[in-house]
């Protein structure tokens, strides 16, 4: 029994040296393949992050290897001194080539790297213990597809993915520090989905200079309405269909300029018969008198004001009443065009005039438009200075909402509504030096935008209202009639009201 096992025994050790001996060959050959392997990742990496040392390196030791050595001494001299000539003379276009791209080069690599450590920093890392080492371990969001959005702005945005346990409401949260800590010296946070954000960083500020006057849209594009620039150093489009626009801002914050703006962004439609501007300047028609060839209709006193908004609500709700069970949605045609009823310093009817009748009418009048004119394509737009709730009651009633500089941090939440101050929107800090920048909040949408409308002055407003009146061809106009008897509580009743 024993003699066999032994035989076998004798036999093994053989099979096991030839074993051994292939292993160390495959092992040699995994080994010398593995450093290949880095050596070419390093070199890559190396070239990839520093290729003006990686380039000068190689220069260098060809030039030593070829005897060039002089050669290449002088070539590199001659360099070095046109780049500082370059930097002395002409240092704008230094800048632009050399030393920005450099910069942000070096700033995009610096946030990428330093990452996880930076989170820790904002209290962004989240410890979690690992379930089989028990170790405890530290999380931190995923940061991806971090990019100049512009380049002339200095606008880097990255996609950021919070871990589980987190909120984007946490990243918003630690916007400021965290835009502190990359040397931004403003960082917002946009929620993209339930656990995704969009982080911009701002390394410059566009809406520090004043917008110019943007070209005059040919055809119109309610939805999309150019108005400016947004802090990101993106058009700045406001939606006109289907919604309200309330402006509110100190005396002199540029109220004028969005309002402006956006005639001028729908000049297009206005000329083409699409659009109708009635307009409502309460203040002698000091305010808008220079666009009067832009409007359709246009009233200078309070009494002519409130007949105005009443005679919106009939057209508005003679329209409803013909759209009813046809279209749910609102097309402009030269036929029934968007409607935009356009009021200046709107407390001027509904809280100034001592008149108390002609105070409700208005009141009555705007929350039937501000309720029922969207779906109709009948829009308001109003701006005003004081936006307290006994000056305009209806506030809320504005999807839209435009807050240029304020006098105070409680009205942010005011005129734009609740958490916006804390969710970035300064308007009390905005300076009087900036006048046409606001924060823009539309209903539905979480975070106010930092804007700036593009400036109109007097002369582009005149060219405006010159290029762009509407054609007065009576099949232009829509037809104007008295309501429909089926509909006596909306549109009778405030004419009647109206003529009391
Ligand atoms: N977007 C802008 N860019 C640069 N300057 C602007 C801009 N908007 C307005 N301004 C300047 O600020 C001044 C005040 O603007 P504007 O009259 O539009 O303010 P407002 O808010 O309408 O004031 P008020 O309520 O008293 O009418 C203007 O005379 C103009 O010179």
């Amino acid at each position: 029994m024993s003699g066999r096992p032994q035989g076998i025994v004798t036999h093994q050790p053989a099979q096991q040296n030839t074993a051994t001996s292939d292993d160390w060959i495959a092992d040699l050959i995994v080994s010398l393949l593995s450093l290949v392997w880095w050596m070419v990742k390093t070199a890559v990496l190396l070239a990839w992050r520093f290729p003006l040392v990686v380039a000068g390196l190689l220069t260098g030791w060809w030039a030593y290897t070829s005897d060039h050595l002089f050669l290449v001494g002088i070539v590199a001299a001659v360099l070095v001194m046109a780049l500082v000539v370059w930097r002395l003379v002409w240092p704008g276009s230094f800048s632009h080539l050399i030393a920005q791209p450099a910069w942000r080069r070096r700033k995009r690599r610096a946030i990428r790297r330093n990452w996880p450590g930076l989170c820790e920093r904002v209290g962004l890392a989240l410890a979690v213990t690992d379930r089989r080492s028990g170790q405890r371990e530290s999380w931190t969001p995923g940061l991806s597809r971090l990019r100049w959005a512009s380049w002339e702005h200095l606008v880097l945005t990255g996609r950021v993915q919070v871990v589980a346990g987190q909120t984007v409401d946490d990243l918003a949260s630690a916007a400021e520090t965290l835009g502190a800590a990359c040397g931004a010296w403003s960082c917002r946070v946009r929620k993209t989905g339930p656990r995704t954000a969009v982080v911009t960083w701002l390394y410059g500020d566009p809406l520090a200079q004043v917008v110019t006057r943007l070209p005059v849209p040919q055809v119109l594009d309610a939805a999309a309405v150019p108005i400016g620039l947004r802090e990101d150093g993106q058009p700045w489009l406001l939606r006109l269909a289907a919604t309200h626009v309330l402006i509110v801002g100190v005396t002199g914050a540029g109220k004028g300029s969005v309002v402006w703006s956006l005639l001028g962004g729908i000049a297009g439609g206005i000329r083409d018969g699409l659009v109708q501007v009635w307009a409502v300047d309460g203040k002698a028609g000091m305010e808008l008198q220079p666009g009067r060839d832009l409007f359709t209709r246009f009233e200078t006193t309070v009494e002519d004001g409130v007949q105005l908004l009443e005679d919106a609500v009939v057209l508005m709700t003679e329209r409803a009443a013909r759209m009813a069970g046809t279209s749910r949605r609102h097309e402009p045609s030269t036929r029934e065009p968007l409607l935009v009823v356009l009021v200046d310093e709107v407390a001027l009817l509904t809280a100034y005039t001592p008149d108390r009748k002609l105070r409700d009418r208005a009141e009555k009048a705007l929350a039937a438009i501000a309720t029922q004119g969207r779906a109709p394509g009948v829009v308001l737009v109003a701006a005003l200075q004081d936006p307290r709730k006994e000056v305009l009651g209806l506030r809320n009633l504005f999807p839209t909402k435009i807050a240029m500089r304020l006098d105070e941090k409680a009205q942010v939440d005011m005129v734009l509504g609740e958490g916006a101050r804390e969710s970035g929107a300064v308007c009390h800090q905005i300076p009087d030096t900036s006048p046409g920048v606001a924060y823009v909040k539309v209903d539905g949408v979480r975070e106010p935008v930092r804007v700036r409308a593009a400036y109109y002055d007097d002369q582009a407003i005149e060219d405006l209202a010159r290029t762009h009146a509407p054609s007065k061809a009576p099949e232009s106009r829509p037809v104007f009639s008295v309501v429909d008897d089926s509909h006596p509580e909306t549109g009778d009743d405030l004419r009647q009201e109206g003529a009391a």
